[in-house]
């Protein structure tokens, strides 16, 4: 008997669709997730309501609560897995943040649905139901925190959003799912890289993300006040270059000794110092610039929150986030 803890978050898999056509939440998380504990055997759901938000709500101090519970359970060993639901908009930035800051070992899975649970075609019992045979997986231990959707198993490092709509909005551009789920089996494809984890108490930080543009002048930039920032992540262009007037404005926080991470806003591949010319990779690079391995600006902005809480020496957080 595998013993799961499911902590219900909220999102679209715990919504309905209204007499109006509106999709909006339900009064608790639980109602057609009950179901699911009929359908499978030797395994024991204890299921709590840690929130009942929009994942737009989610804040990096719900994310810490998520954290803070997790270590609880594996700390007081009753559990053998962990089961998350969560909105789908924000999933991959708390799927990130756990995996950064959980040692692996057990598994933790985390799903939601594109579809609410009166919608014809929804999805959120089926994704469920995966979850819970996923995280009962002996085969899932040490693999960090998976994200589990429309029958793939997907590393929290890579995923993404890539629709609006679409039930197979969860991707991993870089190289494809970790696994997959047949009606069966749970196949494992490839292994994801481990990664360095941070285990904080704290998740105070103002990091704004700014998005480069054709013709991008150092405008925005000079609007931001130093003295108000912990950080700054910018989705730059291609392999990572800015254009020149935009280059020339990080001088100024980077005098400041405040960390400037840099990716792509490409949606596949991964940012490095390649162009020597005005506003290249390379010269930004050289002016301190710190390029992120993370795909997206939403992770590599909770990696620099993470490094900036755990209290990384300059040095460190510099290695850490170009890792
Ligand atoms: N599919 C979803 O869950 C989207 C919803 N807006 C949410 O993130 O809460």
């Amino acid at each position: 008997m595998k013993n799961i803890l499911v902590l219900h978050t909220g999102g679209t898999i715990s919504m309905h669709e209204d007499a109006a056509g509106n999709v909006v939440p339900d009064a608790s998380n639980q109602n057609p997730m009950n179901t699911v504990q009929n359908a499978i055997d030797n395994v024991k759901l204890t299921v709590e309501d840690v929130f009942n938000l929009p994942s737009p709500h989610v804040t990096l101090n719900d994310m810490l609560v998520l954290k803070q519970r997790i270590n609880r359970a594996f700390d007081d060993e009753l559990f053998d897995g962990v089961v998350i639901t969560h909105g789908t908009d924000t999933l991959e930035e708390t799927a990130f943040f756990l995996d950064a800051t959980i040692k692996r070992g057990k598994p933790i899975v985390i799903t939601g649905a594109m579809r609410s649970s009166n919608e014809l075609g929804n999805d959120g019992v089926y994704n469920f139901l995966s979850s819970i045979r996923v995280a009962a997986s002996a085969d899932s231990r040490d693999r960090g925190v998976l994200v589990v959707m429309n029958d793939e198993i997907h590393s929290a490092r890579y995923v993404t959003k890539t629709h609006t709509t679409n039930v197979s909005t969860f991707q991993t551009p870089t190289h494809g799912p970790l696994g997959l789920l047949t009606k069966t089996h749970i196949l494992y494809f490839q292994n994801d890289l481990e990664t360095t984890h941070f285990d904080i108490d704290n998740v105070t930080a103002n990091v704004p993300i700014i998005k480069a543009y054709a013709g991008m002048t150092g405008d925005l930039f000079d609007l931001l006040d130093c003295g108000r920032l912990d950080g700054l992540v910018i989705e730059a262009l291609g392999a990572g270059n800015l254009p020149p007037l935009a280059a020339h404005s990080l001088q100024r926080f980077l005098d400041a000794d405040l960390p400037v991470v840099l990716v792509s806003r490409c949606f596949n591949g991964i940012a490095e110092p390649v162009y020597a010319y005005d506003g290249g990779g390379v010269k930004l690079h050289e002016a301190g610039v710190l390029f992120a391995r993370e795909v997206n600006s939403q992770k590599a902005r909770l990696k620099l929150i993470i490094a900036l809480n755990a209290g990384l020496s300059q040095k460190n957080l510099a290695n850490y986030i170009e890792k």
